[in-house]
């Protein structure tokens, strides 16, 4: 069965009535909401979630989740999401769709991470997957010069008709190629520190569980002992 399936479905186990979910953005996780569409069908079982692209809210109402935001809830309670690559500490690189800023609001703000991956998205060491970085498009010259000079040739991405992609926010997104990144933490505050960088697609201490999905239909999971 399909790698990214087996995951995004896994992690609908953990999901109970009541619960504030919230959902990521990409293929796998297409997987979670459509499931969570059967299990709201259900007597007695009722969730709102709380999206973090566009793309996931068409996703959401296309199958009949109960989508709400931030001013009415008081706290999320498990966030289930996607990732580009992740580590053996759960460290990870995020924003292949273009949605990691509010994916990272949406993930610091719940109790609980679940990411969900197929196996291609394991690595020993992140940074072959070109780092993420949403920019303002305002000044982005001058911004990805800077981001350079932090050791790396910034590309800016295309969306279609050769236009620039532009994220939910109106931002533009750099994909950085870095090398290998053996810490994470240092490189994402040397690019925060730069004027002009809204987020990076480093997520370091947020996710609690990972689940690798296996083309065989078998789930790895991993949970976070070390930050
Ligand atoms: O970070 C993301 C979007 O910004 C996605 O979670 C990531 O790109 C993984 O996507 P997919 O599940 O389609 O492989």
């Amino acid at each position: 069965m399909h790698a990214k399936r087996i995951a995004g479905e896994k992690a609908t186990d953990f999901v109970e009535s009541g619960m504030v979910v919230g959902l990521g953005t990409g293929t796998t996780v297409y997987w979670t909401i459509k499931r969570l569409g059967e299990m709201i069908k259900k007597d007695n079982f009722h969730i709102k979630v709380i999206c973090t692209s566009i793309e996931t809210e068409v996703l959401a109402s296309k199958f009949g989740l109960d989508i709400t935001s931030f001013g009415e809830v008081n706290s999320i309670d498990l966030t289930i999401d996607g990732a580009d690559e992740i580590n053996q500490n759960l460290h990870i690189i995020k924003g292949g769709g273009g949605a990691l800023f509010r994916e990272k609001i949406v993930a610091s703000s719940s109790k609980f991470n679940i990411t969900v991956v197929d196996e291609s998205k394991s690595v020993s060491v992140l940074g072959k997957f070109p780092l993420p970085v949403e920019v303002l498009s305002f000044g982005w010259e001058v911004t990805s010069k800077k981001i350079n000079d932090l050791g790396t040739v910034s590309v800016r991405r295309e969306g279609l008709n050769g236009k620039p992609f532009i994220t939910d926010n109106g931002n533009y997104i750099l994909d950085c190629h870095f090398g290998e990144i053996n810490d994470p933490r240092f490189l994402h505050k040397n690019l925060k520190m730069i004027t002009g960088v809204i987020e990076t697609g480093l997520f370091f201490d947020t996710t609690n569980i990972a689940l690798i999905g296996n083309p065989s239909g078998s789930v790895k999971v991993i949970s976070n002992t070390i930050s």
